[in-house]
């Protein structure tokens, strides 16, 4: 579905991703590890057109969208979380979904939301209320960002990433900062959307997340791929032991 090839980019002399390639199957979850600094926020901001990479391409859906602006690349089906909250804080939990449904950035989709007519607001409004509902933050729809606590702020972030129903949902580092409760919880929502086609690719620190939930495992190491396959192979991987996991529990 998602297709990385020979993906790089410098800042400096910083290679912060060196020829990185790998795929990412429709339906399944993938998930992106590595050690701090190894290039994964780099990776997805290159996907989702936030930044430019030097090399490669990058193919969605057999598409060439290397480079593209992040309002096209939106457009096409690929929505994302970041990893510090990128929401609006003197606006509601509501509001903030409209961001969702608009693509932020995007002038012709801004436009047209000045022209809705009330049929299509019913229909936005429809749309955030079953977002709201299956992230289980509908009570808090009227407070402020700031009145609410941290992981209903994550859980927004999602149900404003999944508003349009897109194909592929990058998630980065959704397990930080929750507690067990709150991690499973967001378990069972990505299963969910799983089940509904949706395909997860998302970045994570937490092992115990990534091995309960990812079908396919990519390790990122100084910018490189050092390993890719299921959770198991990643796990006993001497490279990856070496770079990242440790041999604690391995
Ligand atoms: N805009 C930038 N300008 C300069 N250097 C950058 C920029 N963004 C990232 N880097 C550098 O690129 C490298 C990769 O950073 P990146 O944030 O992608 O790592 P990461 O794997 O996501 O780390 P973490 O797990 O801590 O989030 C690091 O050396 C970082 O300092």
């Amino acid at each position: 579905m998602l297709q990385i090839k020979n993906t790089g980019i410098n800042f400096g002399g910083v290679k912060a991703l060196d020829n990185v390639s790998f795929n990412v199957s429709y339906g399944r979850i993938t998930a992106l590890i590595g050690p701090n600094g190894a290039g994964k926020t780099t990776l997805f901001n290159i996907i989702t057109g936030f930044l430019k990479s030097n090399t490669g391409e990058i193919f969605f859906e057999n598409e060439n969208i290397t480079n593209s602006q992040p309002y096209h690349i939106f457009a096409k089906g690929i929505s994302r979380t970041f990893q510090n909250l990128n929401l609006i804080s003197e606006v509601s939990l509501k509001e903030n979904l409209l961001l969702g449904i608009i693509g932020k950035d995007n002038p012709s989709s801004v436009k047209s939301l000045l022209r809705l007519n009330g049929k299509y607001w019913k229909r936005v409004e429809k749309k955030i209320h079953h977002c709201m509902e299956i992230t289980g933050i509908s009570e808090w729809c009227d407070k402020k960002t700031d009145e609410v606590p941290y992981g209903i702020l994550k859980y927004l972030e999602i149900a404003r990433a999944i508003i349009n129903e897109p194909k592929i949902l990058l998630l980065d580092e959704p397990a930080a900062g929750l507690n067990n409760v709150e991690k499973e919880n967001l378990m069972e929502l990505i299963k969910f959307l799983t089940s509904k086609n949706m395909t997860i690719f998302m970045v994570e620190h937490d092992m115990n997340f990534v091995s309960n939930l990812a079908d396919n495992v990519i390790c990122l190491n100084y910018g490189k791929v050092i390993a890719n396959g299921s959770y198991g192979e990643i796990r006993s991987n001497e490279e990856v032991i070496k770079a990242y996991l440790g041999d604690s529990d391995a």
